[in-house]
């Protein structure tokens, strides 16, 4: 039987708002137990300062000063993370390292996820996969959404077709066909749109329980402006940047707080409705912050007419849920198996992918070198 490892999961996502840390008991095939989670948000200041570096990474040298300093204060708040997470669960084999996502352009062959694994592993003891999308990026495929995964495995006696929604700062889906076929994409903005207009007009960093959207009224002229960008036209896979639809914001600099509100929660909603899907799913379960914001579930049951219910009602942490993914596919990568497939990200074929970093461990476990064929991401340009 293949050994169960103890892994610590951690992702920060698009919203910039700080990293999820998860521990799950798994083989990369099963989940055997959830362990405990915690979310530590960034500082206010180091939110910023990672925005800044977001804005810019399209033309940022990969030696900039400020990237380096940015990327070594993000490390370190992992790296308390984990030290937390270890506090109350110290037997960790392993750990699964997202980064933070600065920019992601699969069409031309990129995608950054900064963070400095070596310091991580170093600063805990632990080795640590990361770098999970550049082999899949390499390959052609769009190295996004990696989720599905991970989904399917929970959703394994779970009769399909079934979707889970994540809204993240972009929103994501996973549909599980009636015949077990994973189908996955990007399907359009989640909270970032929402999150950048609330912090504009509140000062707040979201619309908090949807408050100012709940307030305003939908100008559907310019919701159909912004549903017109050639993405939605595109058969799945896909996937996006956080900053792709930014232009959005602008459209709605015409309307009020509560109006631009109203068209951005109503703009995620109908990108999801308009998600080319093979099947119509006959549940949809959602994740991701988004599931908080009563405007977007109420707007999701409604355009999508059949059941739209939180992830927490199977059972999941549908706010730990990505860490933990990561910490699936972290064994995954260890063990050679597949983090993609062509309905997934649209890749030539289902392939493995994540690097390892043992800085922190002389010598080496044997049972690391013993998990499976470690396939090493083939380098894209950062
Ligand atoms: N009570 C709430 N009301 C409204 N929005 C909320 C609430 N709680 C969380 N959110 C939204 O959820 C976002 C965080 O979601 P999440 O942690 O899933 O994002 P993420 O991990 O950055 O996403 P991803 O990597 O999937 O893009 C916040 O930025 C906010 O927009
Ligand atoms: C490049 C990148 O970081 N993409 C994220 C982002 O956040 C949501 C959506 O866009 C999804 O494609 C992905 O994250 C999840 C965890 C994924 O890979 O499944």
């Amino acid at each position: 039987m293949t050994r169960m490892l103890n892994v610590i999961g951690l992702m920060s996502g698009t919203s910039l708002d700080g990293v999820d840390a998860a521990v799950i008991r798994t083989d990369g095939e099963r989940i055997d137990a959830f362990g405990p989670d915690i979310s530590l948000p960034y500082p206010a200041p180091l939110r910023q300062r990672a925005r800044r570096i977001l804005d810019r990474a399209p033309d940022l040298p990969p030696d900039d000063l400020e990237l380096g300093a940015v990327e070594h204060a993000l490390t370190l708040h992992h790296v308390d993370a984990v030290r937390r997470l270890q506090a109350v669960a110290p037997d960790i084999d392993l750990i699964g390292f997202h980064g933070q996502t600065i920019l992601h352009a699969p069409d031309r062959h990129r995608t950054w996820q900064i963070g400095d694994a070596a310091l991580l592993s170093r600063a805990t003891g632990l080795a640590v996969i990361h770098d999970f999308r550049s082999a899949d990026v390499a390959a052609g495929g769009e190295g996004a959404p990696l989720v599905p995964w991970f989904h399917a495995a929970l959703l394994h006696d779970v009769t399909g077709p079934v979707a889970v929604l994540n809204i993240g700062g972009v929103a994501n889906i996973t549909l599980i066909d009636a015949d077990r076929t994973i189908h996955a994409c990007d399907t359009g903005p989640g909270n970032a749109l929402l999150d950048d207009w609330a912090l504009r007009h509140t000062g707040t960093a979201c619309d908090v329980d949807g408050k100012l959207a709940a307030m305003g009224t939908v100008n559907h002229a310019l919701l159909e402006q912004m549903l017109a960008d050639p993405y939605f036209a595109r058969p799945a896979p896909k996937s996006l940047d956080r900053q792709t639809f930014a232009t959005a914001l602008e459209r709605v600099s015409v309307c009020t707080p509560a109006d631009g509100a109203a068209t951005l929660a109503a703009f995620t909603v109908e990108a999801v409705r308009r998600t080319p899907l093979p099947v119509r799913p006959m549940r949809w379960y959602v994740c991701g912050g988004g599931r908080h914001n009563p405007v977007l579930m109420h707007g999701l049951r409604v355009a999508l007419g059949v059941p739209v219910e939180p992830v927490d009602q199977l059972g999941w942490n549908g706010d730990a849920l990505e860490a933990q993914c990561f910490a699936f596919l972290a064994v995954r990568s260890l063990r050679g198996l597949p983090l993609s497939a062509p309905t997934v990200t649209g890749g030539p074929h289902a392939l493995s992918g994540g690097r390892l970093t043992c800085a922190g461990l002389m010598p080496v476990p044997s049972w690391i070198w013993k998990a499976g064929s470690i396939e090493q991401a083939t380098p894209v340009r950062r």
